[in-house]
């Protein structure tokens, strides 16, 4: 493959809408161990973008630099862009709990608040926001209501979440992530830990959400990744190889690794 990655990186694939974020020349390090190198991509607003690629190629390091999530551990640093409309959140002056408003996250294996499924919303809610009871209670029967709950938990939102099914469970972290309305939200793997049921109610979910959200999800599943997103990128050891509309991806890639990982040739 004669320079596929290089070339990536001076021609940046414009997207049909108005990106939500623009990445430029990103590097992530682990330490010594560089997890990125030098990838730049939009991920357009209202549209969903699923990022796959075989395992270690730097799906997750990617997303948790969106929400800055790395800067948790020491050693860990990311260098380069990362533009939210027109701010850099890699400027180390970003206030970080704003940013985890504006860029949410929902993670593989459904991680409920051990409270009541109430409590589960209300409390990421309260650390941005001061609302009265009825506002509260407004906002959390929207979000359950967005995140296509609100019919199975209406009448027991004081029973603990943990009393929830797996799949349950996922959609009330979604509930949770959108409850503040965030702009980005991102996903890693929300289906793997959930059954063929639950995996497709979620998938409906994503299709509904990406009305009001810039939605950026990792997958192994390349069925998933055709039913849900708009457009697909291909990483490979840490670089951006490709990145199209899902229909092109899937059906004629550019680059010859794409082709090859997409038809489980490896990974
Ligand atoms: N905490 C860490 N310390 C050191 N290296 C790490 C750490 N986390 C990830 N890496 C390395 O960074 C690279 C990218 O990992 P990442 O988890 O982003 O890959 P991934 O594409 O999401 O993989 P998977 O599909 O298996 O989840 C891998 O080489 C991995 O070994």
């Amino acid at each position: 493959m004669p320079d596929a990655a290089a070339r990536m990186k001076s021609e940046v694939v414009e997207p049909a809408m108005e990106p939500r974020v623009s990445i430029r020349n990103l590097d992530f390090y682990y330490g010594a161990t560089q997890a990125l190198k030098s990838v730049s991509i939009d991920f357009p607003d209202r549209q969903t973008t699923a990022m796959i690629g075989p395992s270690g190629c730097g799906k997750s390091t990617l997303l948790r630099v969106l929400n800055r999530m790395y800067d948790l551990y020491p050693g860990q640093r990311a260098e380069g862009e990362v533009i939210l409309d027109g701010e850099n959140i890699l400027d180390p002056r970003t206030d970080i709990n704003r940013l985890r408003r504006r860029v949410g996250m929902v993670f593989q294996k459904p991680t409920p608040f051990p409270k009541s499924i109430y409590e589960n919303i209300a409390f990421g809610v309260r650390l941005h926001e001061r609302l009265s009871r009825s506002a509260m209670d407004e906002r959390v029967e929207s979000a359950l209501h967005k995140a296509a709950l609100w019919n199975e938990v209406k009448d027991k939102l004081h029973a603990s979440a943990n009393a929830l099914s797996g799949g349950q469970q996922q959609r009330l972290c979604i509930a949770r992530s959108i409850a503040v309305s965030p702009q980005v939200l991102l996903l890693d793997e929300p289906t793997s830990a959930l059954d063929p049921i639950s995996t497709l109610r979620i998938e409906e979910l994503i299709d509904e959400l990406k009305r009001d959200f810039t939605i950026v999800i990792v997958t192994h599943n390349m069925q998933q990744a055709g039913r849900c997103a708009d457009r697909v990128a291909f990483f490979y050891l840490g670089e951006l190889i490709e990145v199209s509309d899902a229909t092109q991806m899937f059906t004629a890639p550019r680059e010859r690794r794409t082709q090859e990982y997409i038809t489980g040739r490896f990974g």
